[in-house]
């Protein structure tokens, strides 16, 4: 199912459940600002080559709009309204002072050198500065970018409007970026796994994991899991898939990946194929790589008891009714990747401030900021006898909802 049409399935279900008025629930949907642009650059061999970049806005109601920025070759206006969305009831879940948005360029950026991608990110950022803005829209990372591009977007930025380190989020620790932030996806992941776990009694230790993406993401929430006494059995990145029954060494695995940019060839674990990494045996599913992966045409294979959603949007509602009926437990995107953006809030907090603080203080509000939303989400689906993604989509809305409401439409 298409990313949007499947967001928008979840969001009306959470809306009927919610009873929410049909005429805010429409105002809700649609988003608040979608923005498309031609990005041209020179190549390092002198042709020209054109992109086409998109900024969509959804929902400011709590905040400034935030959201990270995707460099990947499928991106396209349905998926990035999709992951907007996604942010709005996020940042809401998380209950961190922000709205929703998304942004991203559809290339391949692994095909691109470094100087490409930073004249691409340029031209986005002089074809979007006038849109986003400390107290309006703040970018970050997602797939396919990282601190470097936040970097670049920082610059070109502070040149129209002067120096402004609260513009981006997840950018180098030397321009103001976070202690923490880097790894905060992950380690949210690694909490909301616990918070899961413990509620069947279990711990991380003894559990068997496998992880779809070695990425940013991905590789931090592999490294925690394992320090953590997990045993990650297998993981895939674009280029293949490995497995280790007996649990993969991360820490070299990590070595390994960094060196050859791609975790193939890794010594100590067996080639797996790749369509096959979803169904393999294991206690805790965790997809951190694309969207749509988990769908009708797999869920019935799909062995993990526990999938704990660090990717955006994995899980097609199809398959959500699917596992849902095999008894797996799914723990929602909203909820299981919002360690990201937690720590975002975290280094725009410290910015504004002009102070830093000491990475245990940000892992520990991180903790405090994960454990608290795991307790409201249950609560929600206590009151309203639903799923995970049902209590993490209607307190997302339910509080877009209320300030929505308090703010009122007089023109
Ligand atoms: N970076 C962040 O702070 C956050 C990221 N996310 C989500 O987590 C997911 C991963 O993002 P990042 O780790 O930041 O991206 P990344 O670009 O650092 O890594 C992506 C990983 O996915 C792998 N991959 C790509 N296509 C694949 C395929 N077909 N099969 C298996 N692996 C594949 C890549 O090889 C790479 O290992 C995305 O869905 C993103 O939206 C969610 C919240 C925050
Ligand atoms: O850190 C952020 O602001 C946003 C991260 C993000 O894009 C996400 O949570 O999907």
């Amino acid at each position: 199912m298409n990313a949007l049409a499947a967001t928008n399935r979840n969001f009306k279900h959470a809306a009927k459940i919610l009873g929410l008025d049909s005429k805010l629930e429409r105002s809700l949907l649609i988003p608040f600002r979608e923005i498309k642009v031609e990005c041209t650059i020179p190549k390092d061999d002198g042709t020209l080559a054109s992109y086409v970049g998109f900024r969509v806005q959804h929902d400011n109601a709590r905040g400034p709009m935030k959201g990270g920025i995707r460099y990947h070759p499928e991106v396209d206006p349905d998926e990035v309204n999709a992951l907007a969305q996604l942010m709005t009831w996020k940042t809401a879940v998380a209950n961190i002072p922000y709205g929703g948005a998304k942004g991203g360029i559809g290339c391949i950026p692994g095909e691109l050198s470094s100087s490409e991608l930073e004249r691409l990110t340029r031209v986005f950022t002089q074809k979007i500065h006038d849109l986003i803005g400390v107290h309006t829209d703040v970018p970050a990372p997602d797939m396919g970018t990282n601190s470097q591009t936040m970097a670049w977007i920082l610059d070109e930025y502070s040149k129209f409007h002067g120096y402004s380190p609260a513009i981006v989020t997840g950018k180098p620790i030397d321009l103001g970026g976070s202690l923490g932030r880097d790894a905060a996806t992950g380690r949210g992941v690694l909490f909301a796994a616990e918070a899961l776990l413990s509620e069947y009694g279990k711990s991380i230790s003894g559990q068997r994991f496998v992880i779809q993406g070695f990425g940013n993401v991905g590789s931090w929430a592999a490294r925690l899991i394992s320090e953590a006494g997990g045993k990650v059995v297998a993981v895939s990145d674009v280029t293949g898939a490995i497995k280790n029954t007996e649990g993969l060494d991360i820490p070299k695995l990590l070595e390994h990946s960094a060196k050859n940019r791609s975790i193939r060839g890794f010594e100590g674990a067996n080639a797996l194929d790749p369509n096959s990494l979803l169904i393999e045996d294991c206690d805790v599913l965790i997809p951190a790589a694309l969207g749509g992966v988990i769908n009708k045409e797999n869920a019935n294979d799909i062995r993990a008891k526990f999938i704990v959603e660090a990717a955006n949007h994995p899980t097609d509602p199809e398959a959500d009714e699917i596992l849902s009926k095999r008894g797996v437990h799914i723990l929602p995107d909203i909820y299981a990747n919002a360690g990201g953006v937690t720590v975002s809030y975290f280094e725009w907090v410290q910015n504004i401030q002009g102070f830093m603080w000491d990475e245990k203080k940000v892992n520990n509000e991180l903790k405090n900021y994960m454990t608290r939303a795991f307790k409201d989400l249950k609560s929600m689906c206590k009151n309203h006898n639903c799923d995970l993604r049902m209590g993490a989509f209607t307190l997302g809305v339910n509080r877009v909802a209320r300030a929505t409401l308090l703010r009122g439409w007089e023109a």
